[in-house]
């Protein structure tokens, strides 16, 4: 990790169906950042705007306001060229390879898809030798790469959703829930391999998750979020060893502990929202060095004496 902002996010508010009923704030002045050659993981509990947030930054949302920076550029003024090349440096992994990957494609299809666009191929040859470079990374045989997607189980159909995200060179993806539609006996093998690639090709990562287990042996930090505010942000030692906010406690205390005997005195903590509903004024405040908890000027003061 650097000390590089390759992602700055500052002060972005979407909202769906604004000024009806049925508004739902997605994403409530959110502001982050991400340096390269990290993996900033993002969590919460469904429906909290992670998906969203992936998604607006990829400019696939448009927000009501805020910006976007990718390597200093404003993602949300760009246009063309411009646009074209961050949609390059920028890819996604979605969560379920199944409904991601196209059934009627042959595997080195799926794989070139992004190779093709972007023209990154000399010739055929060269495709194929990228396709299999590519398949060999993700663990799959390049003997893989004429089946169709059906042929494959849930963890290899990632593999090549993966593949498909890696052929363009990116040098960010982001990944939402990416392992939560596989097994649990396979989960690791696929958070292991996206770990081991981000070293390797000096990726940086959204890594979005509900599951905390994962995302902290992932991440370099993370980012707590609840109805559309991130709630806490800090290294993941931090956020996991020394939680601050209450949504966190709560969100932490109902991971199972794998030791039977500790698990039946795992007391879970309910959390009391009220707090994000007193109307009172809050802001990300630094509590220790580079944690930052979403407070009021008193809560901060109450949180820093422990
Ligand atoms: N296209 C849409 N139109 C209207 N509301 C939407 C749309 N997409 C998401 N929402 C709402 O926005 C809020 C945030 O949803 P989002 O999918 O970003 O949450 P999430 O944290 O990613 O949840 P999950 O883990 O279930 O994917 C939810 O209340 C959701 O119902």
């Amino acid at each position: 990790m650097t000390d590089k902002k390759l992602l700055e996010v500052k002060n972005l508010n979407l909202a769906f169906n604004p000024g009806n009923a049925n508004e739902v704030k997605a994403i409530d002045n959110v502001s982050f950042d991400i340096y390269e050659g990290e993996v900033f993981g993002l969590v919460g509990e469904s429906g909290s705007g992670k998906t969203t947030i992936g998604r607006t930054i990829l400019k696939l949302y448009e927000p009501q306001s805020g910006e976007i920076h990718f390597e200093g550029k404003d993602v949300l003024k760009m246009k063309s060229v411009e646009l074209r090349s961050f949609r390059k440096d920028a890819q996604m992994i979605f969560q379920d390879p199944q409904a991601s990957l196209n059934g009627r494609m042959k595997v080195k299809d799926i794989i070139a898809e992004g190779i093709d666009i972007h023209h990154l191929a000399k010739n055929k040859e060269d495709r194929d030798n990228q396709v299999e470079h590519l398949l060999e990374l993700v663990g799959l045989n390049k003997d893989h790469s004429s089946r169709y997607p059906y042929e494959f189980s849930g963890g290899q159909r990632q593999r090549i959703g993966i593949a498909r995200a890696l052929a363009v060179r990116p040098k960010f993806i982001i990944a939402d829930e990416p392992i939560s539609a596989l097994d649990v006996s396979i989960q690791a093998q696929v958070v292991n391999l996206m770990k081991q690639l981000q070293k390797q090709e000096k990726l940086t990562y959204l890594f979005i998750a509900h599951d905390l287990s994962m995302v902290k042996y992932i991440s370099d930090r993370i980012g707590v979020m609840h109805w559309g505010k991130i709630l806490e942000i800090g290294t993941s030692d931090e956020v996991y060893g020394n939680p601050i906010h209450p949504y966190t406690k709560s969100l932490l205390s109902a991971i199972p502990i794998p030791d039977p005997q500790e698990e039946l005195s795992r007391k879970p903590i309910e959390y009391d929202p009220t707090s994000e509903t007193d109307g009172k004024k809050r802001e990300m405040h630094e509590i220790t060095p580079g944690h930052f908890v979403f407070s009021t000027d008193e809560e901060a003061a109450e949180f820093a004496r422990g």
